[in-house]
């Protein structure tokens, strides 16, 4: 029985070490300062972590590349992928479809980077569907209140947009507290204390896989 169990957690070692580091979920309310925490990881390890390349269907603006900016696609293309179930989250904005694709997430792990996936509640649980296993953190104001506070000052809202912001606040901090939703909840309070919590969480689970195998820069 210990035969069957160390040959299975060694395949899945090597499984892992071939698809690379595990990716990096990150959810919250808009204006819970994902981005700005984002900013900062990223300004501290250049190296490790990247995005991936979303679908669209929108036509390519002057001097974006196929591939490198987003996969253009086809309207036809985007529905055949979506029916072959290729995509963690997908979203219409102005008439024009995108999507993150599970293939794109896994040629960000072949480069041996951390693949960080800003994505709401709905990308979550398609993720958690899915053979991707990221780290999940969910990152939250301190009160709703402190949320409208922050989102009025970042002056990118009208009345409207900041209603529906606040009113979806609501049920994303219910989910993201809900135990075992998330590997850990990052309260957005003081700044810098809330990036240490972060960041600490983030190197410790990539340091653990780097004493597995996984080849990724720190
Ligand atoms: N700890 C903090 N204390 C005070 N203000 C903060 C804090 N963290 C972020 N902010 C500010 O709050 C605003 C929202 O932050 P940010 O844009 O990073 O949020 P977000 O979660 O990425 O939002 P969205 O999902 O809409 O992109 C910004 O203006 C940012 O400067």
């Amino acid at each position: 029985m210990l035969t069957v169990m160390a040959i299975v957690a060694r395949a899945f070692i090597s499984y892992s070490a071939k698809r690379g580091p595990r990716p990096l979920v990150i959810c919250g309310p808009s204006g819970s300062g994902k981005s700005t925490l984002l900013k900062r990881l990223f300004a501290e390890y250049p190296e490790t972590f990247g995005f991936s390349v979303s679908h669209t269907t929108r036509k390519p603006r002057a001097g974006e590349q196929n591939g490198v900016h987003y996969h253009f696609v086809s309207a036809e293309q985007m529905s055949t992928l979506i029916g072959n179930d290729e995509f963690i989250e997908t979203a219409t904005f102005s008439g024009n479809q995108y999507g993150t694709s599970k293939q794109a997430v896994y040629d960000v792990q072949a480069q041996g980077k951390v693949c960080v996936l800003d994505i709401e509640i709905q990308g979550v649980e398609q993720i958690k569907k899915s053979h991707l296993d990221p780290v999940y953190i969910f990152n939250m104001p301190p009160t709703v209140e402190d949320l409208e506070k922050r989102l009025k000052k970042r002056g990118t809202e009208t009345e409207e947009t900041l209603a529906k912001r606040l009113e979806a606040a609501g049920r994303e901090m219910a989910y993201g507290q809900a135990p075992g939703n998330f590997d850990i909840i990052v309260v957005n309070d003081d700044l810098d204390r809330a990036y240490e919590e972060f960041r600490n969480f983030i190197v410790t689970s990539i340091q653990k896989q780097i004493s597995e195998g996984i080849n990724v820069k720190l």
